[in-house]
């Protein structure tokens, strides 16, 4: 299959170039300043999991005619509108969408456009960054996409997709639930970047207070309550898995939104803590905790805006 990587960052260049390093035919889809840094620097990955560098396949929307049957979209939420529109003329009529993205909505606007039949779920578990000169940073064990059709079929597609995946270094597993286990990440992160984000400090000093824990377990069940009044296909005891596996964390583990912040870079507050405030104002649910988190995220970035 011949795939695109939208966006070679955090996750999209990890996943991308693991797959490239098993041979898999892959181009990033780029923007120039980050074809540039590529062309300056090459594309490197430093991971516990090993190194790999490469020169891979590079293309900026619309200066070629070429189009792909499988595009793993791996953007930021406030970069989607403009990334599925230099997506849309590189994708095949048949080809598929796996976005990459935490939350939910982005699957809504990719059907928008694509249609949701071309729309695949997915999700990944890793803990990525890029540094100054653009090298992607993959630092703990965990390297996992789970990926599968929204309606739970083993379509014949989706072996296709199975067998490109098959073999990478990094872990692709495919799932007959993904719409569901893309709500249960959607809630584990939106707590998760909600709490270390509030409280500006790793999981394990916050969780270490007593004070700490009733506020994970606060938020989780205000998230929960919400996601359950839209009828999201979670599982009923999901507040306490969730609980259980926060406190089973690395002690100095941070999340990416929490990460953006300290590099004074936009977040995604608006896809995840936002999204859920406005089911919940629409279901005439309190959600005041969570609320409490959206309002310090917006004053942070109505705050960097200024600054610029
Ligand atoms: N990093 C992590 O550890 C994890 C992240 N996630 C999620 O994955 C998603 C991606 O995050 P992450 O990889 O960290 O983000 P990054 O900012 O590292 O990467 C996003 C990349 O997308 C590129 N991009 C944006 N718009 C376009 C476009 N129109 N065309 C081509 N490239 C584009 C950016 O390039 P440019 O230089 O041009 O801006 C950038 O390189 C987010 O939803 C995040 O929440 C999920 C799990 C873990
Ligand atoms: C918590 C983590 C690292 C898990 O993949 C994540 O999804 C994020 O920080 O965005």
């Amino acid at each position: 299959m011949k795939i695109l990587v939208v966006g070679a960052g955090a996750v999209g260049g990890y996943f991308g170039g693991r797959l490239l390093e098993k041979g898999e035919d892959v181009t990033f889809l780029v923007r120039e300043s980050r074809k540039r840094k590529l062309e300056e620097n090459g594309f490197n990955i430093r991971s516990v999991h090993g190194d790999f560098n490469a020169n891979p396949k590079l293309l900026v929307s619309g200066e070629r005619e070429e189009k792909f049957d499988v595009a793993i979209l791996s953007v930021k939420a406030y970069q989607l509108v403009r990334a599925i529109e230099d997506l849309r003329p590189h994708l095949a009529e048949d080809g598929i969408v796996l976005p990459l993205l935490n939350g939910i909505s982005h699957i809504d606007e990719l059907a928008r456009t694509f249609g949701k039949e071309r729309v695949i779920g997915g999700l990944c578990l890793i803990e990525s960054t890029l540094d100054n000169d653009g090298t992607i940073l993959q630092k703990s064990p965990m390297h996992q996409i789970v990926y599968g059709e929204l309606s739970g079929e083993k379509t014949e597609r989706i072996k296709r997709l199975e067998a490109s995946f098959s073999g990478t270094k990094a872990s692709f597993e495919l799932s007959d639930h993904i719409e569901r286990e893309m709500w249960h990440k959607y809630l584990f992160i939106t707590a998760m970047s909600g709490i270390t984000s509030l409280f500006e400090a790793p999981i394990g000093p916050i969780r270490d207070l007593d004070s700490g824990q009733r506020a994970i377990k606060a938020l989780l069940n205000e998230i929960t309550a919400i996601m359950q009044a839209v009828d999201a296909p979670i599982r009923e005891d999901i507040a306490d898995v969730l609980f259980e596996r926060i406190n089973g964390l690395g002690h100095a583990m941070k999340s990416s939104m929490q990460r953006d912040v300290e590099k004074g870079a936009p977040t995604e507050a608006d896809h995840l803590q936002g999204y859920l405030l406005k089911q919940a104002h629409a279901q005439g649910i309190e959600a005041p905790l969570l609320e409490t988190i959206h309002t310090k995220l917006t004053l942070y970035q109505q705050a960097r805006i200024a600054e610029w």
